[in-house]
Order: structure tokens, then sequence, then C-alpha cells
């Protein structure tokens, strides 16, 4: 859906975005992580055409950016640095404004008051009536933009920190939001500065650190076993003797034993007669991946030291 190669943009002397090989697949809800001033913001709008690359290659649906603009860009849908309405005019006048500044002549014109309902529908603002936008929540705002976005049933959704502002409420529906059309087919492209919403809503992880790509694979690749597993018992004294240096770590009732298969440790366990009453395989965290692979943040300007 997204593949760049070399894409790099300089401001200046300033690498905004330095040589990053993207590779967003068909299905993917693709979290685009960075610390602020990373260059998230200027990929998404290298993406859509919106700044030319410095250098580098770019292909959205196999095709290049940003010539096939016109064929290629109908069929995405976006959300970049918050979304514009006329805040005097209700939620439905305002997208049927959008919808018509977009292609498709007299047929779209029919088809508008349906593509504006469903859209709604689809973000939750359906019985939203006349009350204008000015009056809107900013979470609501935020629904209303991935609305305009939903226009076109894009096959792709480039989303720039669509959760920035929202309180948890609001993050936890458009998390909702984002899962259900993606379990309807549509592939999703999102940056956040938000580690923990990256970990809770996407497949695959790309992340930004000072213009570089630092990581990208799949979250369960990432979040590989540690080769430690967490045993809980009432016998964890029996449970170390048997075990002996296997045992990593013990608090209390808790051990942490070192074992590629947790199978094959309970067996082992309720053979020697110890009560387990808990069993956890530990994952590396995506925090730990992304501090141990990027460095501090790229927008912290440290304190003159004294010569
Ligand atoms: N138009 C511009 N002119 C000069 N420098 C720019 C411009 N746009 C971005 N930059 C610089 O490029 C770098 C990356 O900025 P960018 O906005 O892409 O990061 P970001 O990851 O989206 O950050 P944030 O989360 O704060 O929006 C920063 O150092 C920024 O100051």
């Amino acid at each position: 859906m997204i593949e760049t190669r070399g894409l790099t943009k300089l401001f200046g002397r300033v690498r905004a975005v330095d040589d990053i090989a993207l590779d967003v697949r068909a299905g993917d809800v693709y979290g685009f992580l960075g610390a602020n001033g990373s260059g998230k913001t200027t990929t998404v709008r290298m993406l859509l055409g919106l700044v030319l690359p410095t250098s580098g290659e770019l292909r959205l649906f196999g095709e290049p950016m940003p010539r096939a603009a016109r064929r290629v860009l109908p069929r995405v849908g976006t959300l970049v640095e918050g979304p514009a309405a006329y805040g005097h005019l209700p939620a439905r006048a305002n997208l049927a404004l959008i919808d018509a500044a977009g292609p498709g002549g007299r047929a779209a014109r029919r088809t508008r008051d349906d593509r504006v309902a469903a859209a709604l529908d689809q973000v939750g603002l359906g019985g939203i009536g006349r009350r204008p936008v000015k009056a809107f929540s900013l979470g609501m705002r935020q629904r209303l933009g991935i609305a305009a976005a939903l226009l076109r049933s894009p096959e792709l959704l480039i989303l720039d920190e669509p959760t920035n502002g929202l309180d948890p409420q609001g993050i936890h529906e458009m998390r909702e939001l984002l899962l259900a059309l993606n379990a309807a087919g549509t592939t999703v492209f999102v940056s956040s500065h938000l580690l923990a919403e990256i970990e809770q809503l996407c497949t695959r992880v790309g992340v930004l650190d000072r213009g570089r790509l630092v990581v990208q694979d799949s979250l369960s690749a990432l979040r590989r076993p540690t080769g430690l597993v967490e045993v809980r018992t009432a016998a964890a004294e029996d449970a170390a003797r048997d075990l002996g240096d296997r045992v990593e770590r013990r608090d209390g009732d808790t051990l942490w034993v070192r074992a590629d298969d947790a199978a094959e440790l309970n067996a082992r366990l309720v053979a020697a007669g110890v009560p387990v009453t808990g069993l956890v395989v530990q994952h590396h965290t995506l925090e730990e991946v992304v501090l141990q692979r990027s460095g501090g943040s790229a927008d912290r300007v440290p304190a003159r030291t004294a010569p």
C-alpha cells in the first residue's frame, strides 16, 4: 500500500526525514511512532504529495507519487494536522461541502446525501442533527474529520496523530473506530507519539528517531518472548529448590524462571508436587524495544554545559 525507498527531506541543514524505507501492507494497522520533531508529519505530508521529497522514491498502491497523485489520492482518506470545518455549519453541511469538492460530477451529487449520512453513521455522529460544529467537543471534531476521510470509502487511511488532544474516552472511541474500519478491509496508517496507543491498536510498527526509521516489524515479532516465565505458587520455596539456577528472580509467591517451553515447566513443577496457580510467558514490551533502538526526544534541547 505504501512503499518508500531512500525517502529523504531536508529543510536547510535539518534532516527532517533521513533515508527511510516504509513498507505498509494491505490489511495492516500500521503505527508510525516517533517523538515530537522526529519527522512524522513531514513523512505523512510527503506521502500525500503535500511536500516534495529532497530525494528518494515513494509509491502508493504501487504507483509513483506525486506523479500519480490524481489517480491515487481518491483512494486515500486523510486526516492531517486537525480537521478543518466551518464552525457555523452543522456536520452534514460541512461533509456535503467537502464531498462536493471531490471528483465525481453529477453522479456524485445524486448520491451525496447517502454518502454523508453513511460516513456520519460510521463515526457515531449519525444522530447529531443541526448543531453547528463550533459546539462540538474536540473528540466530535476529530470524528468529523475521520468521517470526511471516509466519504469516498478509501482503501487506505493516512492519519496524523488522530488522537491528539482527545480525552481517554475519545481515544478509546477512536481506537474502536479504526479497528472496525480495518476489520471491514481498510488499511490504516496512523502516526502517534504515544507508545501505549500504538501498542493497543497496531499490527505493524515503524519507529522514527530523528528522521531515521530505527524499527519496522510486526508487533508480535517486536514483543517476542523474553525467555522468562512468571510462576505463581504458594510453594515457592519448593519450586525454587526444584528448579535451582533456572530461577532468575523471586518475590514472595512469584518466581521468574528461565524456560523456552511453559508447558514443560508446568508439567515438571506439578510432577514435583508444586501447586501452580499462575503461569505467564514474559514478552518484551514495545517500550523496551523503542528505548533500546532510539536516542532521546528529537526536540529536547540539552542545557549548555560549562566549558
Ligand atoms: N517547513 C519546515 N521548515 C523547516 N523545518 C521544518 C519544517 N517542517 C518541519 N521542520 C523540522 O523538521 C523536523 C521534523 O518535524 P515534523 O513536524 O515532521 O516532526 P513530527 O515528528 O511530526 O513532530 P510533532 O509530533 O511535534 O508534530 C523538526 O526538526 C522540524 O523543526
